[in-house]
Parts: structure tokens; sequence; C-alpha cells
């Protein structure tokens, strides 16, 4: 799904009110629609038998949790409609959303937490979440406020927020100072950031998307630089298998992996790689380990390196050159570890090989310091898999807690393409594109994980993906694998060596 940004949801309302002329009152009726309908869609009981709690903040957000209040009094429910803030400071809209509600016998209470109304919310099946939408600008501090999120989050009730759920920043996913875990948010017009990336996701429940009546011409004149990746999304992007091709047309991808002490790491990877579909995957291991990685590998073609104590030494870039001429692909870094050698190698292959690089784990590492090593090669496909830790190491900072603004500013600026693992991984290109995954769950938060996405990015990469798509499919995949995974087997115990497993599965749950 396309994403916007909340200057570009401005712009759309803007355009549709001034240029197509469409009453600015017209679409928070609406979108109210769209909050009185996925509130009835989700009542339990009958209506005349239910209460619902609606809060209101001042500015158009609020507006819109006004008019739903009309809409849900109209079929039957006992609603009550608290303002939270001063009625000076509502918007225009929102007050004419209170006439018609007035209007309609309801009148709008300012928000205060006596015991009354602690009671009815206490006792309403429903509470929807109009305090901000998009103009939240700051952290919420006020007390009231902070009660109000933390009551809200404590209720029994269905909560259901109107665009997004209060306090998360739509453009990044943050939380400002406190935000409403909402079971459903339905979203205008288009989805933004903060109902897929970071701690946003979590507050956003199960997410729909409503036309509240903005000119399809407008949506399509906006340039989108950010999606979410879905089924459909990977399925376009797929490199499609030609029914006459032998192994030689899926692509070779070379792997170089692994030390004493990480044998399992190079075998996750390279299975992972034939699982998603190259026709070759070679696997360079340290001499020392070649034995045990040998007895492992069926499909994959594991072959020794020279080593030094069991990682790799200088010696093994030689070796393979000859070995890996002719490769599509090729994936370095999970388990090599980080003698200063080992390290030596990743720089050395990172400045000679052309063809596209996945840098993985201790690859990663070994550019601590040496970021220039990545620089260099600005013109040629470099996809960083970090996860939180290696980031930091290679320079990404991730204290201001916008894990999508920081992917994109890393990629640009090293001119590659970057994917930050983690809840809701981000994918960001150096033309300023990023995507945001979301399958996945905590059950693939173990070792060996990683090294299974790697395999997965170099096999799609090797049969022609570009690196976006390489990537964005891989990240899904691995994701949806996990997800059945941790159906079948719970989050608990489901392992990596699992989900490549569920990699066909994985591919049966999309269009191919
Ligand atoms: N015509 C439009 O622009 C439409 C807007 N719509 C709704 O309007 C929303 C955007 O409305 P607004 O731009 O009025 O913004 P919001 O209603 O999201 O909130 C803005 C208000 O909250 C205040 N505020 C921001 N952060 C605060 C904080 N931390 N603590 C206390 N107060 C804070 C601001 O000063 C401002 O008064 C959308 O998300 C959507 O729900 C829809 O009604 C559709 C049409
Ligand atoms: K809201």
């Amino acid at each position: 799904m396309l994403i916007a940004t909340t200057a570009q949801m401005r712009e759309l309302d803007r355009a549709a009110i001034e240029e197509w002329k469409i009453p600015s009152t017209e679409l928070m009726e609406r979108a109210a629609e769209g909050v009185a309908e996925a509130v009835l869609k989700e009542l339990k009981g009958r209506p005349g038998k239910s209460a619902a709690s609606i809060f209101c903040g001042t500015g158009n957000n609020g507006g819109d949790g006004i008019a739903a209040a009309r809409l849900l009094a109209r079929s039957g429910m006992q609603v009550r409609v608290f303002l939270v803030g001063g009625y000076e400071k509502m918007t225009e809209d929102a007050k004419e959303m209170t006439r018609r509600l007035s209007d309609a016998g309801v009148n709008l209470e300012q928000w205060r937490p006596d015991a009354e109304l602690c009671q009815f919310v206490r006792r309403s099946q429903v509470i929807v979440d109009a305090l901000f939408g998009v103009g939240l600008s700051r952290p919420i501090r006020d007390p009231v406020l902070v009660e109000l999120v933390e009551r809200i989050n404590r209720a029994e009730a269905l909560v259901v927020s109107a665009d997004i759920a209060s306090g998360v920043e739509a453009d990044t996913g943050r939380i400002l100072g406190t935000a409403v875990h909402a079971d459903r948010t339905v979203a205008f017009t288009m989805p933004k950031a903060g109902h897929f990336a970071g701690e946003g996701k979590l507050c956003t429940g199960r997410l729909q998307i409503w036309d509240i009546g903005i000119p399809p011409a407008l949506i399509r004149q906006g340039t989108y630089w950010t999606q979410s990746i879905d089924a459909d999304y990977v399925s376009a992007v797929l490199p499609r298998r030609k029914p006459d091709g032998h192994k030689g047309a899926f692509g070779k991808a070379s792997l170089i992996a692994g030390s004493v002490g990480y044998t399992g790491a190079p075998v996750l990877a390279a299975k992972a790689a034939v699982r998603t579909g190259c026709g070759l995957v070679t696997l360079g291991v340290p001499e020392s380990i070649y034995a045990i990685t040998a007895g492992k590998c069926d499909e994959p073609m594991p072959y020794p390196l020279p080593d030094t104590k069991g990682q790799f030494s200088k010696k093994a870039l030689q070796s393979f050159r000859q070995r890996a001429s002719g490769s599509d692909a090729v994936l370095i870094g999970p388990g090599v570890g980080r003698a200063p050698e080992a390290a030596w190698l990743m720089r050395s292959l990172l400045e000679e090989l052309s063809v596209p690089v996945v840098v993985d784990a201790d690859g990663i590492n070994a550019l601590e310091g040496h970021i220039d090593v990545l620089d260099r090669r600005k013109g040629r496909v470099t996809v960083l898999t970090p996860h939180d830790g290696e980031f930091a190491r290679v320079g990404g900072d991730l204290s201001g807690g916008d894990r999508l603004g920081t992917a994109r500013e890393f990629a640009r600026a090293h001119g590659c393409y970057l994917v930050l693992k983690g809840h809701a991984t981000v994918i960001a290109s150096p033309e300023g594109t990023a995507l945001i995954n979301t399958t996945g769950n905590s059950g693939m938060a173990k070792g060996g994980s990683g090294d299974v996405l790697a395999g997965m990015i170099v096999s799609l990469l090797a049969q022609g993906a570009g690196p976006m798509a390489a990537a964005a499919a891989a990240v899904w995949l691995h994701g949806r694998a996990g997800d059945l995974a941790a159906q079948a087997l719970t989050e608990y115990a489901m392992t990596p060596q699992d989900m490549i497993g569920r990699i066909s599965a994985a591919f049966q749950s999309i269009r191919i």
C-alpha cells in the first residue's frame, strides 16, 4: 500500500476543498461514517443495548469523533461525547459538527475524570479515540490527557481510533509522550507510516483504509516515497520463472560465511538461498569447519577456504576469486567472526566485487570505522542487513526513535540499500524510497533468523530481482514463513530451521 506523509494528507484535503470545491464538512461526515461503521460492525450486542464513550480533541480529528457520535446515537447506541480541551480552541468544522450533534439531541460534554463519567466509560462497550490525528505536533504531556490515555488503555471496551491512534506520530510511528492502543484504526484516504512503523504499529490494531471522498485523480498526482509490503507487492516484484529455464538461468549465488563457533549460520543462509529459488548456491567456509558444513549440506555446494585460528585468512581472497567467478550475487558475513584477517577479507570483497553484494552480520561489523569502503561502492549494488546493534556500529543513530527516517538517511548518504531489521523491518534505497514490512513475529527474534533472511535476499538477487524487490520479497516471505512457523509451533518453540521449512508455504500464500 502506498503511504502518504502528513504534508501530503494536508495537501490532498486542501486541494479537494479548495480546487474541487468539496465542502470540508462533507469530508468530515464521510470520515465519521467510516468510524461509525467500524464500531457497528464490531459491536457484540445490539446497538440499543450498548454504550459508547467518544473522546474528542479540539482539532478536526475531534470533529470526526463528534460527527461519528451523532451517527452512532442515530443507530440507537447510548453515546456520550467528551471534549478534551477548550471549546474556544475547536476548529470551525468541529464546531459545526457540535451543532449537528446537539440538533440530534446529544450534548458535547467537557471531559473530567469524576466518578460519574468514569463509571460511564467503564461500562461502555466501545471507546472512540478522536483525540489527535495527523495534527499531533508535540508530546502529550497534559496530565488530564495522559490520565485519559491510560484510562482508555486499561478499559475492557473495544477501542476504535479515528485516522490514527492518538499519540502516534503519523510520519514516523514514534510515540509522542503516550499513545492510545487501539483495537481498530480507521485511516482516512491513505495509510500513514505511523500505522506500520515502530511502536505505532503496536498501537494501530487492525487497520482499515476508508475513502472519505478525496478525488482519485488528486491521489494519483502524488509521488509517494514509502510503501508497506504486502502479498500483492511481493507477487508483483518476484522474478518470474522461465518454464524452459535450466539451473544456470536461475542464477548463481555465492556465500562466504562461517567460522569455528559459527557453523550453523552458513548452512542456514545457504539452505534458505536454495529454498528461495536460485539455481546454484556455493558456500565458501573456513577450512576448519568444512567437513562439518559439508555434512549438513546437500543442495548447497560448500568448499573450503584458507583460515587462521578458525576464521578466514587473507589467503581466502585469492581462492574465493577462483571459486566464485561467474556469480550473479554474493553474500558475505554470516558468522565469519571479527578477527582482523576475516574483517579485512570482508572489506576486500566489497572493494573488488562488481556484482550485487549482501552484507550481513560480521560483514557489517567489518565496516566499523571503514564506512568509506561502503561509500566507494556507490553505483554498485550493496544491500546491508543490520539489526540495531550492527547499524549503530556503522554510524546509524536510532536514538531519535525514527527508524524509517534514519534508515532512509543512511541509505541515501552511503548509496546502499538498507534492510534495518526488527519489528516492522524497514528497507530504504539510495534514491530515497522506503518500504515497511508487515509480516513477522517475536518468535523470529532468535539467533539464525538473520542468516535465513540474508540467504533469501542473495537468492532473489541472483535470480535477477532488483535490490528493492529482492529485499522486500525476501523480508516479507521470511516474516510470513515465521508467522506460519509460529502458528504451527508457537513463537516460543519455533526455530530458524522451521522457517526454512516454511518458505515454500510462504510462497504458496501469494499469487505466483
Ligand atoms: N479537512 C480536513 O483537513 C480533514 C481532516 N480530517 C481529520 O482531521 C485530522 C487532522 O486535523 P487537525 O489538523 O485539525 O489536527 P488534529 O485534530 O489531529 O489535532 C490538532 C490539534 O491538537 C493540538 N495538539 C497537537 N499536539 C498536541 C498535544 N501533544 N497536546 C495537546 N494538544 C495538541 C493542536 O494544537 C491542534 O489544536 C485528520 O487526522 C483527520 O482525522 C478529516 O475530518 C477529513 C477532512
Ligand atoms: K485519533
